[in-house]
């Protein structure tokens, strides 16, 4: 079987990276070929886990698996108000954005494919715009008895439903129930905005994460491999 499909530029990621980078769009199916292929520094494409014949034409064209991603959803109709949480301010930029540099181990912006600061520059950017509101909509902060920071997450709104784009405990402040506190309050900050449903993606590496979204009540909705090339 052919790969059949569109690259899309991803201008975002091509700026930030400083690497030309496109992500097969498989709802407009045409042949893809060196001519389409040839701007872009790499290649991206997300394959449900199902579409082994996607999965095998993919990889014998060149692509290589990368990370796997679960999807879980997360009925919001009754939640509770989570005490010890705030709005993050812009003025814990600095000090949010080392936390974000730190947390995230697994991720799909690595080596070979990329840089190896790659990471912890980009989820740091991503916790700064989620605090000044230009990519997810709005940080909140768990915090202990005496404000310390303990941990964060990100929220972003969509037309149904609201999203956690990044959840992340402190080393210091993990296994003591931190996690399901920021999944709580993402919760209620999800109903209080008449939403029914919170989602949330984690790699499939992640055994942590994953264990965390079930003990919070989420369901496994989807699964998917992204291939670079
Ligand atoms: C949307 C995203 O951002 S996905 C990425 C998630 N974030 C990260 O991976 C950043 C680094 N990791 C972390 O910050 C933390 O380990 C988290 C957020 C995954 C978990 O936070 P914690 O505060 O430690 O979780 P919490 O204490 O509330 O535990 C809740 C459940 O998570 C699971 N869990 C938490 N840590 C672990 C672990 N190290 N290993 C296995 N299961 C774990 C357990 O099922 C636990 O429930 P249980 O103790 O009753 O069995
Ligand atoms: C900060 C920022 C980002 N973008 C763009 C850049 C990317 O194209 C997407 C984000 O891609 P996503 O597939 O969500 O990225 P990850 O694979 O890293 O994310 C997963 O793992 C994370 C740890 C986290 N759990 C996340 O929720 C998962 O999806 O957005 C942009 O356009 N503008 C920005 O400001």
């Amino acid at each position: 079987m052919p790969v059949l499909a569109s690259i899309k530029p991803l201008q975002w990621e091509s700026d930030f990276f400083s690497l030309s980078t496109g992500l097969l769009d498989f709802s407009t199916p045409t042949p893809l070929d060196a001519s389409a292929s040839s701007p872009f520094s790499l290649l991206q494409a997300k394959v449900s886990a199902e579409d082994i014949d996607r999965l095998d034409a993919l990889q014998l064209a060149g692509f290589r698996v990368v990370e796997g991603e679960a999807d879980f959803v997360l009925s919001v109709e009754r939640t509770t108000r989570q005490p010890g949480m705030r709005i993050a301010r812009e003025s814990q930029i600095p000090l949010l954005r080392d936390a974000a540099a730190a947390a995230f181990t697994f991720s799909r912006f690595r080596e070979p494919w990329f840089p190896a600061d790659a990471s912890a520059r980009f989820y740091a950017r991503w916790l700064e715009n989620a605090v000044r509101g230009t990519f997810d909509h709005q940080c909140l902060l768990a915090v202990d008895e005496q404000g310390e920071l303990q941990g964060f997450v990100t929220l972003r709104e969509l037309s149904d439903d609201a999203r956690v784009g990044l959840l992340a405990v402190l080393p210091t402040a993990q296994r003591s129930g931190v996690g399901r506190r920021l999944m709580a309050a993402a919760a209620d900050w999800t109903r209080v905005r008449g939403l029914k449903r919170l989602r949330v993606a984690t790699q499939l590496s992640n055994l942590a994460a994953m264990r965390l979204y079930f003990r919070s009540g989420a369901q496994l909705e989807s699964t998917a491999y992204w291939l670079y090339r």
